[in-house]
């Protein structure tokens, strides 16, 4: 089935960022964000009535940057942020990160290439560069949380953040269909990685489709090859549209 079959006028779209909309850079700073990506975006967002939103572990004010002048609902942080349809911002407590700070800071210090990463209520330790030093970045991070209170380990692609312990992306999407201009749409949902399993099995739960970019173990029940693929699936969903309405 292609997103031009699944994607109605009645849908909500939830995307992932990294990996799904753009592709996996060396760097968190080095993505690339393909310009007709953004008219794309728009153009969808018009068909959807609104009804678009980005679901990342980025804050919201990157994805913001990112996707400049485009402006999208966004959950950032893995759900810790939220900005709505409206554009009122719902933000989720916090707890004290002092302890992870100190542990993924002094592991860095002594590896260099491991980069840590600091959000609002998260702390991401990176170890792209340093591919070998997973299984010690894991565990220094799940100690660390372990000794921490409110937080939870969640690892992504080369990464392991601590985030707080309520913040899920699968939360995030029903947040944003309790209000309009999501509410009563059927959810799609969009994403690449580990910590988008709680998005898949939230929107497959309510009715929804879930569809994984890449490969790998998954909930979701469709795939896509690539950021690439989802561009193009996303034009001709678009294009159908046009055919449709003609
Ligand atoms: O939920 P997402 O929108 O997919 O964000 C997940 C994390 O993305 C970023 O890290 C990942 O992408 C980087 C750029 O491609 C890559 O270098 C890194 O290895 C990946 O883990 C971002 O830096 C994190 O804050 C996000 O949580």
């Amino acid at each position: 089935m292609t997103l031009a079959e699944i994607l109605h006028p009645s849908c909500a779209l939830f995307l992932d960022f990294d990996g799904t909309m753009v592709d996996i850079a060396p760097h968190p700073d080095a993505v690339h964000v393909p310009e007709p990506l953004l008219a794309v975006l728009q153009e969808v967002k018009d068909y959807l009535q609104g009804a678009v939103a980005v679901i990342s572990g980025r804050p919201i004010a990157q994805i913001d940057e990112y996707l400049r002048p485009l402006v999208l609902s966004v959950a950032g942080v893995h759900g810790a942020e939220r900005r709505g349809g409206d554009g009122t911002l719902h933000l989720l407590d916090t707890h004290p990160l002092d302890h992870v700070v100190e542990a993924a800071c002094a592991l860095a210090s002594r590896h260099p290439g491991l980069l840590v990463e600091n959000k609002r209520g998260s702390i991401a330790l990176h170890y792209r560069q340093r591919p070998e030093l997973e299984a010690l970045c894991l565990a220094t991070m799940q100690q660390a949380v372990d000794e921490s209170r409110g937080l939870a380990l969640m690892r992504g692609k080369m990464v392991a953040e601590a985030k707080p312990g309520g913040a899920s992306k699968g939360h995030a999407i029903e947040d944003f269909l309790a209000e309009p201009p999501f509410a009563g749409r059927t959810p799609v949902f969009i994403g690449d990685d580990v910590t988008d399993e709680a998005g898949f099995s939230t929107v497959q739960r309510l009715g929804g489709v879930g569809i994984k970019v890449g490969e790998g173990e998954s909930v979701a029940r469709r795939r896509l090859a690539s950021p690439a693929t989802l561009r193009q699936e996303l034009e001709a969903a678009l294009a159908a549209r046009s055919t449709r309405t003609a």
